[in-house]
């Protein structure tokens, strides 16, 4: 009885702690409230998109790093290109990714729609294609595609970044299955993330820590 009682207690009080954090913080607007609406009621997989909290977590991240190009692997709704474009200044640019072109009805005329149009260039397409043909410096990039590649996108996203440049990885903590010392052999986002987060604790060519926000951000800077 008293055992149920104290996870009852703190399951409440971390729902409390959630809603806690966004009644004070910056709002999200109209317009990302209703784009987030629309992924949940026209989408597979809503969790997918970055939502309230990490979405001002993102913009605020822009604005401290103050990137001129920004990089973004994983479209999905907009609803993270839309936080990145936002701390963006006049003159920035946001290149964001999607490989699956069935997504490109539903994506397209929200960032079109928004105003921030005129600094999200939108490519349909396997980013680690599509990426080193632009000929593109950026000084930021979010990695949030396939969890199997994770290290793929990351090799190619640090050459094609700035020296002092930063990486923001999304999913890096993984539902705690990063926790699992030997995942399933088919559970390949797993062991995808787990390698990912290996192979960048060892990097010495970056300095890394992972924020234990949402699913895991691992915020990456370029020596
Ligand atoms: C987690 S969702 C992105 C969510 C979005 N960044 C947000 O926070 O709102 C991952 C997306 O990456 C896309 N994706 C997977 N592999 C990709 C690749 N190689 N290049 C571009 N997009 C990819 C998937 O189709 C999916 O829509």
């Amino acid at each position: 009885m008293q055992y149920s009682l104290i996870l009852h207690s703190s399951f409440f009080i971390s729902m409390t702690i959630d809603e806690y954090i966004l009644q004070h913080i910056d709002d999200e607007g109209d317009y990302l409230k209703a784009l987030y609406r629309d992924t949940h009621l026209k989408l597979l997989y809503p969790r997918m998109a970055s939502g309230h909290l990490q979405g001002r977590m993102l913009k605020m991240f822009v604005k401290m790093i103050r990137p001129h190009r920004i990089l973004e692997i994983g479209t999905y709704s907009g609803y993270s290109a839309l936080c990145l474009a936002e701390g963006l200044p006049e003159d920035g640019m946001l290149y964001t990714f999607e490989i699956n072109d069935e997504q490109e009805d539903f994506t397209r005329p929200w960032l079109e729609g928004s105003e921030y149009a005129n600094k999200i260039k939108l490519y349909i397409g396997d980013a680690l294609q599509l990426v080193p043909q632009l000929g593109i410096t950026f000084d930021l990039a979010f990695i949030d595609g396939d969890k199997r590649k994770y290290v793929d996108y990351y090799e190619m996203v640090l050459s094609n970044l700035s020296d002092g440049g930063y990486i923001i990885a999304d999913n890096t903590l993984w539902d705690n299955h990063v926790l699992e010392e030997h995942p399933r052999n088919n559970d390949l986002q797993t062991i995808g993330i787990k390698a990912f987060n290996e192979h960048v604790a060892h990097d010495t060519r970056v300095e890394k820590v992972i924020l234990p926000l949402r699913d895991g951000l691992t915020i990456i800077h370029k020596k």
